[in-house]
């Protein structure tokens, strides 16, 4: 497709995908909660650290490889989870998956997604890891772990910031609903969108993949996420169930949404492997900080040994570089190849992940740094602290 040839970075993506998805949708990609104060900040901290360059370092060879979940990666960069997939475009999560392997990237399937464990696993010989939602019903969870066992995934992430479903207003305003049915107030956005409304709402059946098998609440009908959210996801989660999981599991675990120095130490203790920094993309807690703010203090109290990913808000490549030299083991995204998957199926995330790694890979050039292990801390300094 020209249009994604023509797209130079992230933003013309997004700017793809909102022309080609009904407002709804793309505002359900898009939108944060509350004010959108912490989705602006994830995205706009990054601009706080500069990078701070060495020369004459021989960069004709650059070195990208990595551990990440005990597996190796070619980038330092992993795709986070999203559900919902083929709300956004009928290949779904096994679009995005391929584009993964052609890039030696880690992938991450949602509890949420549209496709099924096994079916992922048949499509995609990488690195995965399967995201866990705690269902009020708990056979689900214990399922999950002998399905990944069974399938071969190589990292388990326990979602931990979704008790409640955040207050994303833009949701509330375009009557969001799973799946999304034509009301009056949507049917002329639906209606000028029709290469992506007349598959969504007759072909590829939409299908909470993972779990409907056990629970099919959307079987009388369709329901907003606050509702679905509301009436499954089990808000009794203690760090208790976290070491039942690691013992379960018995692999490379990280518990997804931790913010703090304290709750890292704790996941460590509790059998994880490793943390993701997240906000959930800002679609939770509006005005809690930015993830690439929370490394450097989490790196210091974990020590070097587990995995510290940096999920949220990266635009750019540089962006990876910075978190890396603060203490992260990686990045992880979900917008950037989301807005490329709406914009072109496999091939819009493809575009999406050249670029990101494009530019990551242009940084550590013209940074001077010729291996992904030789960041180092002086590589970045907050603008606050410029001496
Ligand atoms: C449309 C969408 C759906 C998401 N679904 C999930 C999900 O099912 N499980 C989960 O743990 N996180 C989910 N997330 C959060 C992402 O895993 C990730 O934390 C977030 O997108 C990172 O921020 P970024 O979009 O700025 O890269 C979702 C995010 C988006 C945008
Ligand atoms: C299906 C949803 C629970 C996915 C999600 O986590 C989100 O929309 O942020």
């Amino acid at each position: 497709m020209k249009a994604l040839a023509r797209a130079n970075n992230i933003a013309d993506l997004r700017a793809l995908a909102r022309r080609r998805l009904p407002r709804p949708i793309f505002d359900y990609i898009d939108g944060g909660a509350d004010d959108e104060l912490t989705l602006r900040r994830n995205s706009s901290a990054f601009a706080d650290y500069e990078l701070i360059p060495d020369v004459l370092t021989d960069v004709s060879n650059i070195r990208t490889e990595t551990r990440l979940f005990g597996q190796e990666v070619r980038w330092p960069l992993m795709l986070s989870p999203t559900g919902l997939n083929r709300m956004f475009h009928p290949d779904a999560e096994l679009a995005v998956a391929r584009a993964a392997a052609r890039h030696g990237l880690l992938y991450g399937l949602s509890t949420l997604g549209t496709t099924r464990i096994e079916e992922l696993a048949k499509e995609f010989a990488g690195p995965k890891v399967f995201q866990i939602y705690v269902f009020k019903d708990r056979g689900l969870t214990a399922e999950f772990v002998a399905r990944c066992k069974e399938s071969g995934f190589h990292g388990l992430a326990l979602t931990v910031d979704t008790p409640v479903a955040g207050n994303r207003e833009r949701d509330r305003v375009n009557g969001l609903s799973l799946p999304p049915r034509l009301t009056l107030k949507s049917f002329m956005s639906f209606a000028l969108h029709p290469g992506w409304s007349l598959p969504a709402l007759t072909g590829s059946k939409f299908d909470f993949a993972n779990v409907s098998h056990k629970v099919d609440a959307l079987a009388s009908g369709p329901m907003s996420l606050f509702d679905y959210i509301g009436g499954q996801f089990d808000r009794s989660l203690t760090w208790r169930d976290v070491e039942w999981l690691a013992s379960e599991w018995g692999g490379p675990l990280a518990i997804k949404g931790v913010m703090t120095p304290e709750d890292a130490k704790h996941a460590i203790a509790s059998g994880a492997t490793g943390v993701m920094i997240s906000n959930h993309g800002g679609r939770q807690l509006d005005s809690a900080p930015a993830p690439i703010d929370q490394v450097a203090a989490i790196r210091d109290v974990l020590g070097d040994g587990p995995d510290v990913i940096c999920d949220g808000g990266v635009r750019r490549g540089a962006d990876v570089v910075k978190a890396l030299a603060l203490g992260a083991t990686a990045c992880s995204i979900g917008r950037p190849y989301l807005y490329g998957l709406a914009a072109g199926g496999e091939a819009g995330v493809d575009r999406a992940l050249s670029l990101l790694l494009e530019e990551l890979e242009r940084t550590m050039i013209l940074a001077g740094i010729n291996d992904i292990s030789g960041i180092r801390a002086r590589h970045v300094r907050s603008r606050g602290s410029r001496r």
